[in-house]
C-alpha cells in the first residue's frame, strides 16, 4: 500500500525560537502507524508521546507538512482549547484548498462571532430534537441490517452499513438528496485523505454543490436545515452567501464519514473482543457508557488553534501564528487523566474524554453522534449472530487530522 500523503508531505523549517531539545520526530501523519496500515492501530502509536514533555515541537504534523507544537496532556489541552483570546480556530482550513480565505461556520470563528452562530444553531441539535429523529435513525439502521442479514454471512461493515447509515441519517436531516449519497460521500474523502489536486477538486465540488442547495432553498423553502440557514436572521440581518456557504460546507464535512468511522473502529473492537461483543448483545443498556469508553480509546480528530500572541507555556516559547495541536486520541489515552488508558472497560466511570472536543466549540453533533452509534451497534448486536473479523482478511486504518479505518470483512458464518 502506497501512503500518498508520505510522498508529498514537504516539511517546513523549524522556526528558530523552538529550541533543538524541545523538537520530536513524532507526527499524526507520517510516524510508524499513520500511513494505511492493514490490522494498524494508530491510537497505541501515539502512546508515545507520554513519556515525554508536556508539550513538543512536531517538525511535520498537518496535511501540508506544517509544523506544530504538541500538547500531550489533557489538562494543558483543557487550557488551550478554552483560552480562545490566546489560541485562535481561524485557520481557512477548507478555503485554502481553494486559495481562498473564508471560516467554516462556527467552528473557525473565535468569540464572540463564535457565539453568534451557536446561539443560532446549537437549537437545531438539542437532544429534544434528536430524541424525536430516533425512530427514524432506528428504522434506518434495522433495514439496512436486515437486508444484509437476510442475504449473507459477511459483509464489509463499512461499505455495507456504517457508511450508508450515517450518511442517510445525516442527508435527511440536513434535507438534502439520498440519490448524491455516493457522489458526496467520494467528495468528503478525497477531501479528508486524498492528494492536494483530489482536494482542490472536492473542495470546489462542494462548494458548487453548496450554493447550489442554498439558491433552490432561497427559491423553494422546504422544512429543512439549508432552508432554515438561508432564512436564519442574526444580529438584524440575513445571512450572507459566503455565511451560508461556510455553514453548508463544515455540516457536509464535520458529519459524514465522523459517525461511520466511529462505528467502524467500535465493530472491530468486538469483533476482536467476543467476551465484550456478547456482554454488549444480551446486555444492551450497557451501550450507552460502552460507547464512552469506545469514543474515548478510538478518539478521531486532532484540533489545531493557531497563537494571537508571543506566550510562554509551561516554559515553552510559543510565538503568534504558531499552531498548537490538541489532538483527542493524545489527551484521550493520557494516563494521568484515565487510569491503564490502553485497556478498555467497557463500564467505565467519571470517563470526562474529548472526543467530541472541549470549551465553545464542543462538537454541536455531539447527541445526534451518540445516538446513532449507540441505535446503529444495539440494532447490529440484536440482528446479526456472534461476528469476528473474516480470515485473510485485514481492517486498514490510518493516521492523520482525522483516524480513519478503511474497511472492515466480519463474518458470522
Ligand atoms: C463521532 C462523531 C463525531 C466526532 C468524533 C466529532 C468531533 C468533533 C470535535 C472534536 C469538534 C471540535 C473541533 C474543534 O474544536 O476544533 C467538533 C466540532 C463540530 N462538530 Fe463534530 N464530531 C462528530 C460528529 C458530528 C456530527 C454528526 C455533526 C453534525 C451534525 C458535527 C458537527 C460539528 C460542528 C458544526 C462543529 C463545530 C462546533 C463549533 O465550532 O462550535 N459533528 N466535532
Amino acid at each position: 500500500m502506497i501512503d500518498r500523503r508520505r510522498k508529498r508531505v514537504k516539511t517546513n523549517p523549524i522556526p528558530d525560537h523552538v529550541p533543538p531539545g524541545l523538537v520530536r520526530d513524532f507526527s499524526l501523519f507520517t510516524s510508524p502507524g499513520m500511513a494505511p496500515t492493514p490490522n494498524g492501530d494508530p491510537h497505541a502509536a501515539v502512546a508515545c508521546v507520554h513519556d515525554g514533555p508536556p508539550i513538543f515541537y512536531s517538525p511535520c504534523n498537518t496535511r501540508d507538512g506544517r509544523g506544530t507544537w504538541v500538547v500531550t496532556r489533557a489538562k494543558d489541552q483543557r487550557r488551550v482549547l478554552q483560552d480562545t483570546e490566546t489560541f485562535s480556530s481561524h485557520r481557512s482550513i477548507f478555503a485554502s484548498a481553494l486559495g481562498e480565505h473564508w471560516p467554516v461556520i462556527p467552528l473557525e470563528l473565535d468569540p464572540p462571532a463564535h457565539g453568534v452562530f451557536r446561539a443560532l444553531l446549537d437549537p437545531l441539535f438539542s437532544s429534544r430534537r434528536v430524541m424525536a429523529l430516533e425512530p427514524a435513525i432506528r428504522v434506518k439502521a434495522g433495514a439496512l441490517i436486515d437486508g444484509i442479514a437476510r442475504e449473507r454471512t459477511s459483509c464489509d461493515v463499512m461499505k455495507d452499513f456504517a457508511l450508508p447509515f450515517t450518511v442517510s441519517v445525516f442527508l435527511s436531516f440536513l434535507g438534502l438528496s439520498q440519490r448524491r449519497f455516493e457522489v458526496l460521500a467520494g467528495w468528503v474523502s478525497d477531501l479528508l485523505h486524498g492528494t492536494a489536486d483530489e482536494r482542490t477538486a472536492a473542495a470546489r465540488s462542494i462548494v458548487a454543490f453548496i450554493d447550489e442547495v442554498a439558491a433552490k432553498r432561497r427559491k423553494a423553502p422546504a422544512v429543512d436545515f439549508m432552508t432554515f440557514v438561508v432564512e436564519a436572521e442574526i444580529e438584524g440581518r440575513f445571512l450572507t452567501e459566503e455565511e451560508v456557504r461556510g455553514i453548508g460546507v463544515l455540516f457536509l464535512v464535520g458529519g459524514l464519514d465522523t459517525v461511520a468511522t466511529a462505528i467502524g473502529f467500535d465493530m472491530a473492537y468486538l469483533a476482536r473482543n467476543p467476551t465484550d461483543q456478547e456482554l454488549l448483545r444480551n446486555e444492551p443498556d450497557r451501550l450507552a457508557l460502552a460507547a464512552e469508553e469506545l469514543l474515548r480509546a478510538f478518539s478521531t480528530v486532532q484540533m489545531i488553534r493557531v497563537a494571537t500572541k508571543d506566550i510562554e507555556f509551561e516554559g515553552v516559547p510559543i510565538r503568534e501564528g504558531d499552531y498548537v495541536s490538541c489532538a483527542t486520541m493524545i489527551a484521550n489515552r493520557d494516563p494521568s487523566e484515565f487510569n491503564c488508558p490502553h485497556t478498555i472497560d467497557l463500564a467505565r466511570r467519571g470517563n470526562h474524554h474529548t472526543a467530541f472536543g472541549y470549551g465553545p466549540h464542543l462538537c454541536l453533533g455531539a447527541h445526534l453522534a451518540r445516538r446513532e452509534i449507540v441505535i446503529g451497534l444495539r440494532e447490529w448486536l440484536a440482528r446479526i449472530p456472534a461476528f469476528r473479523i473474516k480470515e485473510g482478511t485485514a481492517p486498514i486504518t490510518h493516521g492523520g487530522h482525522v483516524f480513519g479505518i478503511k474497511n472492515l470483512i466480519l463474518t458470522w458464518a
